[in-house]
């Protein structure tokens, strides 16, 4: 599969971020890096969320969406992820891509300029043609769910 074009637009609050990029040869996602001004750190208190910036605008390919995912790191060791996981991204959105962080853990974490902040997947998507039908074929699960299989 050849990989899709990515292009990225920076913003000016953007200026010396470094371009979201995958930090090896195999990683799945690329890191997103926080846009927050150097003299002004945001500090997210236990409990509490914010939309983090990112710098920047992130064209989609046709046919692809961006996941935004949280880091593990930041979630083991301080509680930190996206309230949101995954974050869906467009390919028609043409504003700037934001991360919307929240702080389940019990200390403030202070997310610094430039700090590696979530990870930005992107994956092919399908829209279906929806439609209304009068009834669902039959199958042997049938309405079982939610821990169904296995019990006798
Ligand atoms: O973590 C995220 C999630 C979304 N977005 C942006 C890109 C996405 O295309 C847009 C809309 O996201 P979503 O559809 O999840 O939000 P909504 O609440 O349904 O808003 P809308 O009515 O604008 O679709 O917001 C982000 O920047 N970061
Ligand atoms: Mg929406």
């Amino acid at each position: 599969m050849t990989a899709p074009r990515l292009d990225l637009i920076r913003l000016p609050h953007g200026d010396g971020i470094d371009l979201p990029a995958y930090e090896t040869a195999g990683a799945a996602g690329m890191d997103l890096r926080a846009a927050v001004p150097a003299d002004q750190p945001l500090t997210l208190g236990p409990g509490q969320r914010a939309l983090v910036p990112t710098g920047f605008v992130f064209e989609i390919p046709h046919g692809y969406e961006g996941q935004v995912r949280p880091r593990s790191g930041l979630a083991f060791k301080h509680g930190v992820t996206c309230l949101n996981a995954p974050g869906t991204i467009d390919s028609d959105y043409r504003g700037e891509v934001k991360v919307l962080l929240v702080n389940l853990g019990e200390e403030a974490f202070v997310i610094e300029r430039g700090m590696r902040i979530a990870q930005l997947l992107i994956a092919p998507v399908v829209q279906a043609a929806v439609r209304e039908a009068a009834a669902a074929s039959e199958t042997v699960r049938g309405a079982g769910g939610f821990g169904s299989t296995g019990v006798h």
